[in-house]
């Protein structure tokens, strides 16, 4: 801390030391320069006297030449003048005189000895040589005087230049010694007296001021304390005001956030209030609000565009005015219910618009609850889904009819199945199930084409729907089956009536885009609870009834009974062990000779398949055949039967007897797949016989109108292989079709042949089958010919060539041989 008496007591004593100092100095100093000035003054006044009175006897030593040598100290003239000098400055400070001639040279000196000495250098001198008093003041601890020697003595010599009065030039240079001693001792004493009473006024001073300087220090010191306690005072103040600024920063900034907050959230909840209320307005759902009490508060721009009202039709009304009156009570106190409990309902509603159109739309009703668990709105959000039930409906209907005949499909009808059996069950009621295949619908198609089929198939389905009691259910289930569900019928014999109406029906030729057909069916009839308990299983039933009237002629129905089931079995048995019968050498073929009507000469031979089966004996082709077909396995067996016949005629030729021709049978499905052309030209060149003595007989339905078929007899022709027409007269071929077809030879149907004497019918086509190869520039050949009558008939009309047990009966290759080798 600040000391003001300390600081002024070392700076005053500085002060008075310096003061006393200097002052003392001072004094010293002028004193002293005044006692030189003094002492000049008189050495130079003694100096004029010493030399107005003595000067001539020293002009002749001045004029003496500069040499040492030459002035004799101890001579008489200067012992003389020395008296002289000595008298002269009795009585004066002067202790010592010494006189310089212009060069320097002591030509004269109180002290004896230092006569002769040069001062040539000494400045003294030099100064006073140019006019010049110079002065130096030494001490001498020792000094001779002119009497005596004397010690500890401060002398002041002065270099006086003497100018004679007579003369205007400085002939010498005198030097006077003034002991002025006493004066310094004076000086000395005067110059402590100062320095005493100087350091003793200041020290009064001093004290005075350090009484004044003490209180001044008194009063800093309470001044410093009442300002350090003061700033303590402060600085007390500004640690609580920052503290309390501190405080209040943090409560303001909690509040500013708070505030931002608040702002934030605002701004969320108005953001989130516009964007509720553009949802509200372009949301594509209609959406209604009402009050508790169901009124109308407010609606959206697709509320009005669903329902053709704007708010000022609906404000204040209840949604009632939207009713349209499909559903029953009960529906709107489920809902009402459903709002109670869960406080939301979700469903389908039928709702009217203000045209008065009724529509279907998905309805979410929502209550909405004020701050009280009061109910304060409802909110109810719609979309119109009269499109949606369009296309659920349409692909409803896809998904359980027919396309093209419109009829339920399989799906539909064994929904419909379930639940008439569910009723029947119930009702103790039977039901029946009739299966309708049509016969040879597959020849329709692949001869007159799909979209013919097609519309043979609307036709059916447009005929059959009409015969059925709207209760009942006709649906398509396949290609060109069809199958009936007669719900709740009285007795079966009801559905024996159907079955028997659409035999009926469908034996009517039918005009379809200029072709007249003629088609059959195969119907077979289940019943609940006779036949089955389950759809699946009265479906199968009818199936396999259907299936036993296929393979029983056709165009026919039956009911199911138990055996046809074991049929069935018996058909599944029999496709194993035909499958496996090439491998098991199971098959073998008979001939049956083909001859000149007229000669009775062989011409060729028809390769017949047989199948000696372990298991079943020997099968007949009318029975395996068609199940080779449906089960894909004709393709195989036709190149066996083909590779088979030319072997053995290869054979047979070896053994020297020559079949002219070979006929072979070639299925539908043989036409349709696989390569047949490579085949036969393989198995040609495999075998070595010759095409031209190879004859492929195909069915006439087979070929009728069929391009692809025709492409193939092309090429199997090309080979030159013969083609016949097999079963000629059953089928429907068109003449200008069968005129472009690569045929040699018509094979007039051995159901014509059979009694056609006594059937003028059969004869009548028998000669137009004959004309008509004639025409066509064909050979012809009968089969079937058992009796010589019929041999006759044929002959009669021009028939070229016969096959039949009258000639032969179809044989084993040896007995073939041992029958005709010799013939
Ligand atoms: N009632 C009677 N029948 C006679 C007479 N003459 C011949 N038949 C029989 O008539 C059928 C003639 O053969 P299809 O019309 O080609 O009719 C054949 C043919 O369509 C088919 N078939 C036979 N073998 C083969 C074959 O290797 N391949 C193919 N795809 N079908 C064959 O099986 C059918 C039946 O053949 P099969 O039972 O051998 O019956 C043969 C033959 O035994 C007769 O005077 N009176």
């Amino acid at each position: 801390m600040f000391n003001l008496t300390r600081y002024y007591s070392i700076a005053s004593l500085v002060c008075i030391i310096i003061a006393a100092a200097v002052l003392g100095m001072f004094y010293r100093h002028e004193s002293v320069n005044s006692l030189i000035k003094m002492a000049e003054d008189r050495n130079a006044a003694l100096t004029r006297v010493f030399g107005n009175a003595l000067w001539p006897h020293f002009s002749p030593l001045l004029k003496q030449p500069a040499d040492r040598k030459m002035i004799n100290p101890a001579s008489p003239q200067i012992a003389s003048l020395r008296r002289q000098v000595v008298a002269l400055m009795k009585d004066t400070a002067t202790a010592k005189v010494k006189v310089y001639n212009m060069d320097g040279l002591t030509v004269f000196s109180t002290e004896a000895k230092q006569i002769g000495e040069s001062k040539a250098d000494n400045a003294g001198f030099l100064s006073a040589a140019l006019g010049e008093q110079a002065f130096e003041l030494t001490h001498r601890n020792q000094f001779s005087a002119f009497d005596r020697e004397i010690e500890s003595r401060d002398l002041l010599s002065s270099y006086i230049p003497f100018v004679p009065e007579d003369s205007k030039q400085i002939e010498g240079v005198v030097e006077l010694y003034s002991d002025i001693t006493p004066f310094l001792a004076e000086v000395k004493r005067t110059q402590w007296l100062v320095v005493l009473v100087v350091v003793g006024v200041l020290s009064l001073l001093y004290s005075l001021l350090y009484l004044v300087v003490r209180r001044a220090n008194l009063i800093i010191k309470e001044q410093e304390a009442k300002l350090a306690s003061s700033l303590a005072r402060i600085e007390e103040d500004n640690q609580l005001l920052d503290q309390r600024v501190n405080e209040r920063t943090l409560e303001l900034q909690e509040l500013n956030r708070t505030l931002q907050g608040e702002i934030a959230e605002r701004e969320r909840a108005e953001e989130g209030l516009r964007l509720s209320a553009k949802v509200f307005e372009n949301t594509v759902e209609g959406v209604i609000i009402t009050d508790a009490e169901t009124k109308i508060l407010a609606v959206n721009r697709a509320f009005s565009q669903v329902t053709g009202y704007g708010i000022e039709d609906v404000l204040n009304l209840t949604p009632q005015i939207l009713k349209s009156g499909r559903h029953e009570p009960e529906f709107y106190e489920d809902m009402w219910k459903s709002l109670k409990q869960s406080g939301q309902w979700v469903g389908e509603i039928w709702n009217k618009r203000k045209t008065g159109e009724i529509y279907p739309e998905r309805l979410t009703i929502g209550v909405v609850r004020d701050t009280t668990g009061e109910v304060g709105h409802y909110v109810g959000v719609f979309s119109d889904i009269s499109d949606v039930k369009r296309t659920q409906e349409r692909l409803d209907f896809l998904a359980h009819h027919d396309l093209l005949t419109c009829l339920p499909n399989r799906l539909l009808f064994n929904q419909r199945l379930k639940q008439s059996l569910a009723l029947a069950q119930r009702n103790n009621r039977q039901l029946a199930v009739v299966f309708i295949d049509l016969d040879h619908f597959k020849n329709v198609n692949d001869t007159l084409g799909h979209d013919l089929g097609d519309e043979l198939l609307k036709r059916v389905a447009e005929e059959l729907s009409e015969h059925v009691r709207t209760s009942d259910t006709l649906a398509r289930i396949g290609g060109d089956e069809f199958i009936l569900l007669l719900d709740e019928i009285e007795a079966p014999r009801y559905a024996g009536a159907i079955a028997e109406k659409f035999l009926e029906l469908l034996s009517h030729s039918m005009m379809i885009s200029g072709y007249e057909i003629v088609i059959s069916a195969s119907i077979g009839v289940s019943f609940y609870p006779s036949d089955g308990q389950d759809a699946a299983t009265l479906v199968k039933n009818a199936d396999t009834a259907m299936y036993y009237a296929k393979t029983h002629g056709r165009n026919s129905s039956h009911f199911y009974a138990p055996a046809m089931s074991e049929y069935a079995r018996e058909r599944v048995h029999l496709e194993a062990l035909l499958r496996r019968s090439i491998e098991r050498n199971e098959l073998l073929l008979h001939y049956q000779p083909q001859v000149d009507i007229r000669t009775g000469k062989l011409l060729g031979a028809e390769a017949l398949v047989r199948w000696n089966s372990p298991e079943l004996g020997i099968v007949m082709p009318v029975r395996f055949i068609p199940v080779a077909e449906d089960i894909g396995f004709i393709s195989a067996l036709g190149e066996w039967v083909l590779r088979t016949a030319c072997h053995q005629v290869k054979e047979w030729d070896e053994s020297g007897f020559v079949l002219p021709t070979i006929s072979v049978n070639l299925s539908m499905k043989q036409l349709e797949h696989g390569d047949i052309i490579s085949t036969v030209f393989s198995i040609l060149e495999e075998t070595g016989l010759s095409a031209e003595r190879l004859e492929m007989e195909v069915t006439e339905s087979t070929v009728m109108d069929n391009e692809r078929v025709l492409r193939v007899l092309e090429g199997l022709r090309a080979l030159g292989i013969q083609l016949a027409v097999d079963d000629f007269g059953t089928g429907y071929s068109s003449l200008s079709y069968l005129s472009r077809l690569p045929i040699q030879k018509l094979k007039i149907d051995r159901s014509f042949i059979s009694n056609v004497t006594n059937d003028s019918s059969r004869e009548a086509i028998v000669r137009a089958i004959i004309a008509l190869a004639n025409a066509l520039n064909l050979q012809t050949i009968a089969e079937g010919i058992e009796t010589e009558s019929e041999a006759k008939f044929l002959r009669q009309e021009g028939c070229q060539q016969a096959q039949g047990y009258l000639f032969s009966r179809p044989l084993p290759p040896d007995q073939v041989l041992a029958r005709w080798l010799d013939v």
